[in-house]
């Protein structure tokens, strides 16, 4: 089973910039808001993400709530990736705990 972290931590995390945060919702959830520089994953695009990216670099997977984000971080473990991590609380606590780092719409990522 995949470690699960807090929100302040999740925010620890996504201040220094070590892990990519990858975000399992429905797409159209994820281009409303999203936790900033979060790369949407959804089935469609598992495939290309699996084949580009690092099992190395460390990943804090969200969703909604918390609940499915956490099989979706015990999938990308068995793919390999060595360091993932859910977000309890999900997108839905985020949004109203840091509502300043919350990126919408067709925002471009910072970076
Ligand atoms: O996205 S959720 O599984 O936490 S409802």
């Amino acid at each position: 089973m995949s470690e699960r972290i807090g929100p302040e931590q999740g925010l620890e995390i996504l201040q220094d910039g070590r892990a990519l945060f990858i975000d399992v919702r429905d797409p159209e959830s994820h281009r409303q808001a999203r936790i900033p520089g979060a790369l949407p994953l959804s089935q469609a695009g598992l495939e290309a993400f699996l084949a580009a990216t690092d099992r190395a670099h460390p990943l804090v997977v969200y969703c909604y709530h918390g609940h499915s984000s956490q099989s979706a971080s015990d999938f990308l473990s068995e793919q390999g990736f060595q360091a993932v991590v859910s977000l309890d609380g999900g997108f839905e606590y985020w949004r109203r705990a840091y509502p300043d780092q919350v990126e919408t719409g067709d925002d471009l990522p910072a970076g």
